[in-house]
């Protein structure tokens, strides 16, 4: 949004080629007398506006031809929010001073249309356009500085429709007015499907005849779409309606989910917003007072202030809830994956990435603790006949009972897991590849004497092949290399007749 400023007509005709109304909808804005119209003073100062060298002297002028508007202004800078304890302001030209122009002449404008809400009895409208613009100055000075005052007006103008719609069919709109229920995203929808537009068109229309700058004619026509990649002031002026919805629902608990579920949806670097929603709540609280008042509106009430508040406690609360009970619960799933992707499936041994993984850390350590790290590589020999002759679930079953031997003979400390198909590692820490053969002399003999499975010839047992090697062996720069050089160990009693175990013998020894 800029605060450019064009002649009245190119603004009327841009902006009105933004917002196309239906024919019959523009033709009875043009026709009807009856539509709102701006005190003399606040369309006087927004023509004053548009002109570039006009001086701080002029605008008091007008300001001080209404005492109406005099005394709400004066009223506004001597407010908390305004005054900070500085000496009292008694006079139009130093409300100006203390508030700045922007302010004035969004709160000339504000108080010019707050009167025309009351006459019309939609005061309801005008406090919602209240809450709004507080909030969306209090996000833009957060979010935007450069176009708090734009984003401000904006918001405050951004239902101005609804007073044009309700003073040309009232029996169509009236009743949808006084829904406490609607948001405007819905009370938007339910006016299209009535009159084929919405308010924040007709609004458009309206503030482009009362000579209000292009670029907020532009935010009013596009206040209640949710534009898909918002620059900072629209996201702004969006959030600040649902924070008016927010405050003036009976249940506020929808708008607010809808002000989060939009925030959280838009959580990129340039729109990044860390207040937290009670905190917001509360800093707008305190502001609404004195805006309250410049708009002669009837304060909002405590008893709203703090339905609110508890409705976003609340809120808060069970989204805390939800969000930890949502983590504890992929918490459980993350372990029981973790436990899951340790295991092999079939033998409850370790799994091949498990070995992996613990392999890269004991043979990290061992480098720095210059101790020593043996394994085991041990293959069944012929398995793929075992599988031929007795079918592949009697082979699963065999490695389930080769799993079962293997630990029965380990010792403490040692990790064993399958490697592959019929192939298993087993990690010793600490230990030496002498250490290891006596263990793995141990298992061949265990399964000559065990039957791993009955067949119709009888018992059947297992013979395997073993090869071993230790980081002491040579200089192995990898966990891969350790492996290898223990595969090739093996691989070497494969071809000597299997059965038996090897150590690995380095090349340059
Ligand atoms: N039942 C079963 N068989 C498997 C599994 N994984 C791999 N195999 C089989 O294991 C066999 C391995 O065969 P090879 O690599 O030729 O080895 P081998 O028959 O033991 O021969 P050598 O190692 O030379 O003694 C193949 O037939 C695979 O299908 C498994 O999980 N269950």
């Amino acid at each position: 949004m800029s605060s450019r400023r064009d002649p009245p007509d190119a603004v009327s005709s841009h902006a009105l080629a933004l917002v196309p109304l239906p024919l019959s909808i523009s033709h009875a804005l043009h026709d009807q007398q009856a539509l709102p119209s701006l005190p003399t003073a606040v369309t006087r100062l927004l023509e004053l506006a548009r002109s570039p060298h006009a001086a701080l002297s002029e605008y008091a002028a007008i300001i001080e031809s209404d005492p109406a508007l005099t005394l709400r202004l004066v009223a506004l800078a001597n407010s908390a929010f305004y005054a900070h304890s500085q000496r009292s302001v008694t006079s139009g030209h130093d409300a100006i001073v203390r508030l700045g122009l922007e302010t004035t002449l969004a709160a000339a404008l504000s108080f010019g249309l707050a009167k025309l809400a009351c006459v019309s009895g939609l005061e309801r409208i005008w406090r919602r356009a209240i809450v709004a613009a507080v909030a969306a100055r209090y996000l833009a000075e957060r979010l935007c500085p450069d176009d708090r005052h734009d984003v401000f007006t904006a918001a405050l103008l951004q239902d101005i429709g609804m007073l044009a719609l309700s003073a040309l069919y009232p029996e169509t709109v009236d009743a949808l007015y006084s829904d406490d229920e609607l948001s405007h995203a819905e009370l938007a929808l339910r006016e299209r499907a009535l009159l084929d537009t919405d308010h924040a068109c007709v609004g458009a229309w309206l503030a482009s005849q009362w000579g209000v700058p292009e670029a907020l004619v532009v935010a009013i026509a596009q206040s209640h779409f949710a534009p898909l990649a918002p620059t900072p002031a629209e996201f702004c002026l969006q959030l600040s309606g649902l924070v008016a919805d927010a405050w003036l629902a009976p249940e506020p608990i929808r708008a607010l989910q809808g002000f989060l579920a939009y925030v959280a949806s838009h959580r990129h670097e340039e729109l990044a917003f860390d207040i937290p929603l009670e905190t917001l709540l509360a800093d707008i609280k305190t502001r609404l007072p004195p805006w309250a008042e410049l708009m002669a509106i009837t304060a909002l009430s405590e008893h709203d202030n703090e339905r609110l508040l508890s409705a976003a406690q609340q809120l808060l609360f069970q989204q805390s809830l939800s969000l930890q009970q949502r983590l504890h619960e992929k918490e459980r799933e993350l372990e029981a994956w973790q436990a899951r992707s340790r295991l092999d499936a079939l033998t409850g041994l370790a799994s091949r990435a498990y070995l992996e993984e613990q392999l890269l850390e004991q043979f990290t350590l061992s480098k720095a603790e210059a101790a020593p790290l043996a394994i085991m590589f041990i293959d069944i020999d012929h398995f793929k006949a075992l599988n031929d002759a007795y079918g592949h679930q009697l082979g699963d079953s065999v490695l389930q009972r080769f799993s079962e031997v293997l630990l029965s003979v380990l010792p403490e400390g040692a990790v064993a897991g399958r490697y592959g198909g019929e192939e298993f590692l087993v990690l010793f820490s600490y230990r030496r590849a002498c250490e290891l053969a006596p263990i793995a002399q141990t298992l061949i003999e265990t399964l000559q004497h065990t039957a791993v499975a009955q067949v119709e010839e009888g018992e059947l047992r297992l013979s395997v092949s073993i090869g071993i090697a230790c980081s002491e062996d040579a200089d192995f720069a990898s966990p891969r290399e350790l492996i290898d050089a223990a595969d090739q160990s093996m691989y070497r009693i494969k071809r000597t007749g299997r059965g038996s175990v090897a150590l690995f013998e380095s090349p340059a020894s």
